[in-house]
């Protein structure tokens, strides 16, 4: 019987802020993902991009007011450098991992891009955060000094927002599938993929940042993967989230999340996404499953342990 096939979405925990960070974190990272390839699972990883293709272009674009600086980069061109960047840590911690249990694997990860439509309105309304976090009063100065627009990121802090298109399909799907059926562990769709539109029978990249967990969704749905798998900061999803009556849920229906949603129970632009990724996955693949937990109880979760389960 063939191996069952899991998309894992990586959360920020799993990456951190800065490179020091990350190449700290992604052994971390590498452990509980090679625990699943051990136990038989096929996996695809894929992960955010949100602090990294902001680092990158905030770098660029200061560099390019100074000097001898370098030229100021465009989104998907830093889009593109964020998936190199963070593939090339998440890869050397996964094959230190395959290689410390003597596990004859291995992993690579594809630059990836995504097609989104020109005309998504999301284009005309910036909501995705992007870099670093600043006080309300930084952000205003640095609305003043840019144009760009800040909003308050869910509790904590002021952030950069640019435009984030909804993924419609990944190009380099049929590469990612035969790389995975080869027993291949594939690093794919960093950041959400790189966000292009279709033109002249080929592609172009387009300035946005898409949301990882969305293009997960459908990721997991092109490559007819059993699960979705979420890693995040948090065991469960809760309702009354952070309140003295809040409560772990081990498993949703789509009806059900759907009217806790209503009721508000899940953060805008934390747990939301996520779990309108899950219900947008078994929606549209009533086979498969969606789980969110956390990177350190994975194991745990998909023997059923703990963890909330999504399905149909
Ligand atoms: N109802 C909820 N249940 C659990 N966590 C929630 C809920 N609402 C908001 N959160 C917060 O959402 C966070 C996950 O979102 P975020 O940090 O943006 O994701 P990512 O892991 O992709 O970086 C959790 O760590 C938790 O603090
Ligand atoms: N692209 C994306 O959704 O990144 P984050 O998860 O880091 O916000």
């Amino acid at each position: 019987m063939a191996n069952k096939r899991l998309v894992i979405a990586l959360g920020g925990n799993a990456l951190g802020n800065t490179p020091e960070e990350q190449l700290e974190l992604v052994h971390n990272t590498a452990a509980p993902i090679v625990d699943l390839i051990e136990e038989g699972f096929d996996v695809i990883v894929t992960h955010g991009n949100g602090p990294q293709v902001g680092m990158i272009k905030v770098a660029t674009d200061n560099s390019a007011t100074k000097v001898g600086g370098t030229p100021s980069i465009p989104f998907p061109e830093c889009g593109a450098m964020s998936q190199g960047y963070i593939g090339y840590h998440l890869q050397q911690a996964m094959q230190r991992e395959f290689a410390r249990r003597g596990m004859d694997k291995a992993c690579a990860s594809i630059v990836t891009q995504t097609v989104v439509d020109a005309a998504d309105p999301a284009f005309q309304d910036p909501t995705k955060p992007v870099g670093a976090f600043f006080t309300e009063e930084e952000a205003a100065k640095l609305m003043e000094e840019t144009g760009n627009k800040y909003v308050e990121d869910s509790g904590r802090g002021w952030r950069w927002v640019v435009a984030s298109p909804a993924p419609v399909r990944i190009v380099e799907l049929p590469l990612i599938n035969n790389l995975v059926d080869a027993g291949m562990c594939v690093i794919s769709t960093g950041g959400g993929g790189i966000p292009v539109v279709e033109e002249d029978g080929g592609y172009k990249g387009v300035p946005a940042v898409i949301d990882k967990d969305r293009s997960a969704a459908l990721l997991a749905g092109e490559a007819k993967a059993d699960m979705l798998v979420i890693l995040t900061a948090v065991d469960r999803v809760c309702i009354n989230f952070n309140k003295p009556d809040q409560e772990e849920l081990a498993s949703m229906t789509v009806a059900e999340a759907e009217k806790y949603m209503e009721e508000g129970q899940f953060a805008k632009g934390s747990m939301l996404p996520k779990v309108e990724a899950c219900l947008s996955f078994v929606k549209a693949n009533p086979e498969g499953k969606a789980l969110i937990t956390s990177l350190e109880r994975a194991k745990e979760a998909l023997a059923g342990e703990t963890g909330t389960v999504i399905t149909a």
